[in-house]
């Protein structure tokens, strides 16, 4: 086929060189063909007409490229004469030959294996071509230097064990998952006599069975996030008897294995045969009446009777007026010339929208500014939140928090939950709702991903009430058999009230000894299931559970005032406490175990470092100063929050937290309903 091509474009070639002479007289092997000839030469002149030309001072224009006469060169634009015919000719054929090879490489078996190569056809060959014809050798050595670095950034840790897997994600993350998709996700791995079916993902930190999350890479950019935490990653789905299947939802997921027996090693995979077509837009796929929210929580429309018969939206359009307001106190902080772009009203905040002028744009980002303005609008000596709007670039939002800023239910935000986000819950191991951003969006998150969370936030910023609207979300969204939590509540229970006969709740402790004996538990817990994992060939518990493999529970601990627990245990079980929660870091993640760690006192001598650096999701409700959102956030931002479940969400991987109003769970009926909703289930009463 590949020689079939080649001498395709060869004929080509020849025929065009034959009827036009385009490459060049030099190349010409014969001429002829009155079209092309007068395409070359231009319309027929007569002698007396004189040749057109440019007046004085004008440019050639590009028909005088037509004239006839024998001093002319027969091109067919003017910018060809910097190339030269030959040169011209010269990147045809390249051309030719890289199309070529391009249809080669991607019709053939041979890019499982040739990446490095797929690279430099793929990408950089054309580079190198346009460098040549038009003489820039920067763009030749730029084109030559990316491609080394393909090789040479992307795989120093891990090249000299597994090169080729190592380039295969490389391109992987180049060229897009989908397409490489078979390539990385194969592997086998040959034990004695026996093959064996295994997982791996390989960072530069080290290989290992792990499988931190459901593997989830609907798009490049959550890839590219990956590797940004990870590290450049081998994706290895190793073994035998699995291959990958993309939901509708865009997630993929290992196809049912037939468990330990050995099977041939298959050859190579095509990629039309195993990776199903591309998913259905999220909306084509129906959603039934009875759609729930996660794969088994409570039924939506039984849940929903006790939702308000009708709320006001989440976020509406905010009067011009407003938008000007704003604009005429910019214009006499002398920062004129912003440009209205648009506005929300919101729940707690009106967001309103510039262009600011880029001579002054840093100026209004300053924190003075951000107090001057608050002081200028009537917003006392809270500063106002100012920023640049994701996605809309140069576009400022300063946020004015609302005289009559609204309250919301939880009920109420589930109930305006759009049905798009709905369906992506399907998707998530454990959904959880965190409440409604300023433009009137429902944030939720699967928690599997976060792993573990630090929530801080002044005293009456509310957080223990986001904390009981998160946990009520989860008994919402998941069934007391799928995930056991255990609260710590200095309080004797107190803050919690509903927990008491919430059928998910292990414990309520009161012990700090209780506590710290909890974690030691999980950590040996987590050995365990890890064991338990390899000896079943799965890489983690989502894993484990979507193949039906185990009934192991998720499990979470909530500690309410860490400072509180700190402050009742000597120095050796707090030193006792953070190892083994430096023993879960990570891991713990894949193997189930997740913990939320509140507190009103967010100090450097309180939240430690190494414990720190154990809580990646940060969620922040108002705090007294810059340096106290500096310890949750690591950044400020906090002490502008309004309190009252105002609150910043800071999910692993993203640099920009997420403003939202947390909701409170306001209808102590829904607590009532969830527990006879799943007490009614685990009788049997009730099909969920
Ligand atoms: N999301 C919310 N919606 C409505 N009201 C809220 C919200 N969050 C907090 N509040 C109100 O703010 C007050 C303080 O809330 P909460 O007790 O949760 O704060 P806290 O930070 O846990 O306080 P402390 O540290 O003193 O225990 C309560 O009266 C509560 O009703």
């Amino acid at each position: 086929m590949w020689v079939a091509w080649a001498l395709a474009a060869l004929v080509v070639g020849i025929l065009l060189q034959h009827t036009t002479g385009i490459f060049g007289r030099g190349g010409q092997i014969l001429s002829g063909g009155t079209f092309w000839q007068a395409l070359r030469q231009g319309p027929p002149v007569s002698s007396s007409h004189p040749p057109v030309s440019a007046p004085p001072g004008m440019p050639h224009p590009s028909v005088s490229v037509f004239h006839s006469g024998e001093a002319a060169s027969p091109r067919l634009f003017p910018s060809w004469e910097i190339m030269g015919e030959w040169g011209l000719g010269l990147g045809l054929l390249i051309w030719g030959l890289w199309g070529t090879l391009l249809w080669a490489y991607n019709t053939s078996p041979a890019h499982r294996t040739w990446s490095r190569w797929g690279d430099w056809m793929l990408w950089r060959w054309p580079i190198v071509t346009a460098g040549l014809l038009f003489r820039r050798p920067d763009w030749v050595t730029e084109a030559w230097r990316r491609h080394r670095a393909l090789q040479d950034d992307r795989g120093p840790t891990l090249a000299p064990t597994i090169p080729p897997t190592w380039m295969r994600a490389a391109q992987a993350l180049d060229q897009g998952f989908a397409q490489s998709l078979p390539d990385v996700a194969w592997m086998t791995t040959e034990d004695g006599q026996r093959t064996r079916r295994m997982h791996i993902v390989a960072t530069p930190s080290g290989i290992g069975p792990q499988w931190p999350h459901g593997f989830h890479a609907p798009t490049m950019e959550h890839w590219r996030e990956w590797a940004a935490q990870w590290g450049p990653t081998v994706l290895v789905h190793a073994g035998v008897g699995d291959a990958w299947q993309l939901d509708a939802w865009g997630f993929f997921h290992p196809l049912p294995t037939s468990g330990e027996s050995v099977q041939p090693i298959p050859g190579p995979i095509s990629t039309t045969g195993n990776l199903p077509p591309s998913p259905p837009s999220a909306s084509a796929v129906p959603l039934s009446p009875a759609t729930q929210w996660g794969r088994h929580s409570l039924k939506w429309g039984d849940l929903m009777a006790l939702a308000p018969e009708s709320a006001p939206p989440l976020a509406e359009p905010l009067e011009p007026a407003r938008i000007e307001d704003v604009i005429s106190v910019l214009n006499r902080l002398g920062l004129p010339g912003a440009k209205p772009i648009g506005g929300f009203r919101g729940l707690t905040v009106d967001i309103i929208e510039i262009r600011p002028e880029p001579a002054w744009a840093n100026r209004l980002l300053t924190p003075t500014m951000a107090m001057t303005l608050a002081g200028q609008l009537g917003h006392g000596d809270v500063p106002l939140n100012i920023h640049y709007v994701r996605g809309k670039p140069g576009v400022v939002a300063i946020e004015r928090p609302r005289p009559d800023r609204r309250f919301v239910d939880l009920m109420t935000v589930l109930a305006q939950t759009p049905t798009d986000t709905r369906r992506q819950l399907q998707g998530m191991a454990i959904p959880i709702c965190l409440g409604v951003t300023p433009d009137g969006q429902v944030v939720w998150s699967d928690m599997t991903t976060w792993p573990h969370c630090l929530i801080g936030g002044t005293t009456n910023s509310g957080k223990t009430t986001v904390i009981s609207s998160l946990l009520t979300s989860l008994t919402i969204t998941m069934p007391p058999s799928d995930l056991r939590i255990t609260i710590v509540d200095p309080k004797h229970g107190s803050q919690f009230p509903w927990v008491h006969h919430m059928p998910h709740i292990d414990a309520v402790l009161l012990e700090p000894d209780d506590v710290v004996a909890l974690v030691a538990q999980w950590a040996d817990e987590q050995e365990e299931r890890y064991k338990q994992f390899a000896e079943l060939g799965v890489p983690d518990l989502i894993t484990a559970r979507q193949r039906g493999m185990v009934s192991l529970p998720y499990r979470l601990l909530v500690i309410d005032e860490y400072k509180d627990l700190k402050d009742r245990l000597d120095k050796d079980a707090i030193k006792e406490f953070e190892r083994n929660i430096g023993r879960l870091g990570q891991k713990a993640r894949g193997a189930g175990f997740y913990l939320w760690i509140a507190t009103q006192h967010p100090l450097a001598n309180i939240i430690s470092s190494p414990l720190k650096a154990n809580l990646p999701t940060r969620i922040a409700l108002r705090t007294s100063s810059a340096s106290d959102s500096q310890v949750i956030l690591d950044r400020s931002g906090a002490e502008t929050l309004l309190g009252k479940g105002d609150a910043l969400f800071l999910p692993v991987n993203v640099n920009e937290p997420i403003r939202v109003q947390t909701p409170a769970v306001l209808q102590e009926s829904l607590w009532d309903y969830i527990i006879k909703a799943w007490k009614l289930t685990t009788n049997g009463y009730q099909e969920m």
